[in-house]
Formats: C-alpha cells, sequence, structure tokens
C-alpha cells in the first residue's frame, strides 16, 4: 500500500466518549490508556456534565478533543476558543462555514493564548451525502465542498480540518504534509454505519492521509472495549509499517 505523505502521530485514534451518564464515560477511560489513545468530549457529555468532565480526563492524563463545533458570530467563537484554551483542552473545532472573519477571529485570539489547543475546521459532516448536500441549498459533490472549505481554513490560519476519509488524499495532495486532518466516519470492516454515510475503515483512512481517527460506537458499544481499540490500533500499525 503506498503511504501518502503526512505528519502521522503514532496515536491516531481519538475515542469519541458519547455517553450520557459521566460514570461510563469515566469507567471506560479509567480503563484506557493515554498512551494509546486521545479522547473525544462532544455536545453530549458537555452539556451534560460541563467543564469538570473534560478536567477530570485530562487528570487521568488524557489528551481532550473538545468538539462542540463552534459556529456564531466571529466575537463569540473567539471567546469560546479561548475559553477552551483556558480548559487546556489539546485541540478546539469550528465550523468554518461560519466564514472567514470568524475563523480569522478564533485563530487571533488563541494566537494570544500561552497554550492554544490546536485549532480545527469542521467542512462537511460525515453524515451528509450528496443529497443532503443539495437538500440544503448546497450543489455539488461533498469532496468539491470540502475542499473549498478547506482552502478557506487554510488560508485563515487553521492547523486542520475535519472530514470524511473520502476527502483526506485531496485535500491532503493540495494543502500538504502539516495541515492536520482529522477523520470521523471511521467504521472496522463489518461495523455498523449508523448514521455515518462517507465512510472508510480506519487503515483507509490513514492510508488517504488521515493524521487522526475520531472514533466513538465501534468502541464504546463494543462488548469488549479495550479489545476493539486493541484491534484498531494493530489494524493503524500494519497500515503504517507497510
Ligand atoms: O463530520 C463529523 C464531525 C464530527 N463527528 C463526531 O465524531 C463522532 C463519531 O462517532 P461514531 O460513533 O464513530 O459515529 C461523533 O462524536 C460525532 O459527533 C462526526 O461523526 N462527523
Amino acid at each position: 500500500m503506498t503511504q501518502i505523505q503526512s505528519i502521522q502521530p503514532i496515536k491516531p485514534i481519538i475515542v469519541a466518549l458519547d455517553f450520557a451518564s459521566d460514570a461510563s464515560a469515566f469507567t471506560l477511560a479509567e480503563q484506557l490508556d493515554p498512551a494509546r489513545c486521545r479522547l473525544k468530549v462532544g455536545k453530549e457529555l458537555f452539556t451534560r456534565f460541563g467543564p469538570a468532565c473534560v478536567e477530570q480526563l485530562q487528570r487521568l492524563g488524557f489528551e481532550v478533543f473538545l468538539d462542540l463545533k463552534f459556529h456564531d458570530i466571529p466575537n463569540t467563537v473567539a471567546a469560546a476558543c479561548a475559553a477552551a484554551a483556558d480548559l487546556g483542552v489539546w485541540m478546539v473545532n469550528v465550523h468554518v462555514s461560519g466564514g472567514r472573519a470568524m475563523l480569522e477571529a478564533a485563530r487571533d485570539r488563541l494566537n494570544q493564548c500561552t497554550h492554544p489547543p490546536l485549532l480545527i475546521g469542521v467542512t462537511v459532516l460525515t453524515s451528509l451525502d450528496r443529497a443532503d448536500l443539495a437538500a440544503i441549498g448546497c450543489a455539488g459533490e461533498p469532496h468539491e465542498r470540502v475542499f473549498a472549505l478547506a482552502q478557506l481554513a487554510h488560508t485563515t490560519g487553521l492547523d486542520g480540518i475535519v472530514c470524511s476519509p473520502h476527502e483526506a488524499a485531496s485535500v491532503r495532495a493540495g494543502l500538504g504534509p502539516n495541515f492536520r486532518l482529522v477523520t470521523p466516519g471511521v467504521r472496522p470492516a463489518g461495523a455498523a454505519l449508523g448514521d455515518q454515510k462517507r465512510v472508510m475503515t480506519p487503515a483507509e483512512a490513514l492510508a488517504a492521509g488521515a493524521d487522526y481517527l475520531v472514533i466513538g460506537r465501534p468502541i464504546t458499544q463494543a462488548t469488549d472495549p479495550l479489545s476493539a481499540l486493541d484491534a484498531i490500533n494493530q489494524s493503524c500499525l500494519n497500515c503504517l509499517e507497510n
């Protein structure tokens, strides 16, 4: 398999802790190893349990991706990004469709922070296909819109984007090895897709140039989440070695 050049990290998996109970999230986190994965706190966990749950996961030694997908007027998004930096998270994200001024405001505010998190732009949600985009007035293929949004994120100084693995190779080729590609929409072969529409396996996503793979239910809903993560990590290792 040809490895597309990128800044592949040693631990590409970000486990999405989408739980309604903080006890369930922490029970899983306490079994996981911060040397082998990062964690993602999204809207459900954060809305129920707030910054305290992020701090508790960081105390366990994990780097946390705060996935709140900020999308608002520039002043509001910049302030929210500063709040995320104060929380000490590793990565934070905003919707690129919030526009140039919003992206620049977020970038400028984080540049003033001592330890800024990686600033990542969400392009086209992995649950959307061409028909879904058409229904919200966006003509064309998802990859075309992803690439246009990726270019805007790149020119406004973001550290990378969220896209599906399907767009990773073209964005990597167009925007170079240092632009971080974070891909949800990742499913081990045979796993249920759920609401994801633009999907690849972990090895395929890495081979396409993804840096970080966001994986939730295939790990968190598995009978044995640790074995599921180990198997995915092994498939990633095999891919990176080949
Ligand atoms: O385009 C996007 C952006 C974010 N997500 C988030 O990733 C995880 C995926 O979870 P799975 O259980 O592996 O489907 C979830 O937290 C989403 O909010 C995404 O899926 N697509």
